[in-house]
């Protein structure tokens, strides 16, 4: 696996402190999905949020744009442009969510509709927050669908949604998200429903797009092979919990949290024999609702001792790393 030499910017736009999601249950307690979670993003950074399907990445990508659920509680604090978005009544959203803050999701289908043609959902979004005439918006339209490498774009705006490749959906999927030059982006798994060749051309996008326009995004993935070519820094997540974060090459180099050794030996890494068994790690994630005292991870760690029945506490080693893991304070890993 190679990762790509990327530097860190500075100053954070988004701040996220002590974030916790949980879904009320039928029997009137409250299943956590997301548990404490702290994070800044910085001005034109890349940060992954990864791990294995139910460990509360999409509740807290939803929880930063104001999507999550009704039955969602929510509690901590996302602050943004000298507000707290977790108060933010809903009419003060239209301002923010796809203006300032905007969202892909993992399958495009979500989020084109099927009867609308591609330059009239273009132009729906820049209508809803910038006020453009007829001409600056056509103008904008062709732009972006440039800006997204979308071939022949003066037929392409005409054709609607199954007239393009799954690929080209993405693209426009991309477009409508970048049409306000929002200052972050949240991609939730935005490659996951495309075949593997495609897969690659849309994280090449992204990455370019975020150099050359330097939105900051949030990028959402269970696959630390994809998120090491486009990530400046990485916040791995199990049980709700961060359990450990740094930046991308150093995290991926040398991780130090069993769970992210875990997730990297179940990856494809660059350079590797092509028959290489890749290992899973053993069991699996806990039922939330049901979570086991001590580290939510000992049940599955192959190093787990007494002390992992006592919680570990999310650790800074190093500036700029953290993992949540006893053994890694003791091992001096990072
Ligand atoms: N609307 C909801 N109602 C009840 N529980 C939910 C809801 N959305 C998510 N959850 C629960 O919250 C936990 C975290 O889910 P979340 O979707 O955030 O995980 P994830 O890491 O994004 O996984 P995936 O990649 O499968 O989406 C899971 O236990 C999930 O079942």
């Amino acid at each position: 696996m190679t990762a790509v030499a990327k530097q860190t910017p500075a100053p954070a736009i988004l701040s996220v402190a002590d974030l916790a999601v949980g879904f009320a249950r039928r029997d009137g307690g409250t299943a956590p999905a997301v548990r404490g979670v702290s994070f800044d993003l910085h001005r034109g950074e890349v940060l992954a949020l990864v791990g294995e399907s139910g460990c509360g990445k999409s509740a807290t990508a939803l929880a930063l744009i104001g999507l999550l659920a009704r039955t969602a509680r929510v509690g901590g604090r996302v602050d943004f442009g000298g507000r707290n978005l977790l108060q933010l009544p809903e009419r003060e959203w239209e301002s923010i969510r796809g203006r300032r803050i905007a969202m892909i999701f993992q399958d495009p289908m979500s989020s084109l509709d099927p009867l609308y043609r591609i330059g009239d959902q273009i132009a729906e979004v820049l209508r809803q927050h910038l006020n453009l005439s007829p001409a600056a918006l056509a103008a904008r339209i062709r732009e972006l669908l440039v800006l997204v490498g979308i071939p022949d774009p003066d037929l392409r705006l005409r054709q609607y949604p199954h007239q393009l490749s799954g690929g080209q959906r993405q693209r426009v999927v991309i477009a409508m998200a970048l049409a306000c030059d929002p200052e972050i982006i949240i991609a939730d798994e935005p490659t996951t429903a495309l075949d593997v060749t495609i897969q690659a051309q849309i994280i090449d996008l992204l990455s370019q797009l975020n150099r050359r326009i330097g939105m900051a995004m949030i990028f959402i993935s269970h696959d630390l092979g994809v998120v090491s070519r486009i990530a400046h820094r990485v916040a791995v997540m199990y049980a709700g919990q961060l359990v450990e974060s740094g930046p991308c090459e150093r995290v991926l180099q040398a991780p130090a949290h069993p769970y992210t050794r875990g997730l990297l030996a179940s990856v494809p890494a660059a350079g590797m024999a092509p028959k290489t068994p890749l290992q899973a790690i053993p069991g699996m994630v806990p039922d939330m609702a049901r979570l086991p005292p001590g580290c939510a991870f000992r049940n599955r760690c192959a190093q787990a001792h007494d002390v992992c029945q006592t919680p570990p506490p999310l650790e800074t080693h190093t500036p700029g790393r953290a993992a949540r893991c006893w053994l890694a304070a003791q091992e001096s890993r990072i």
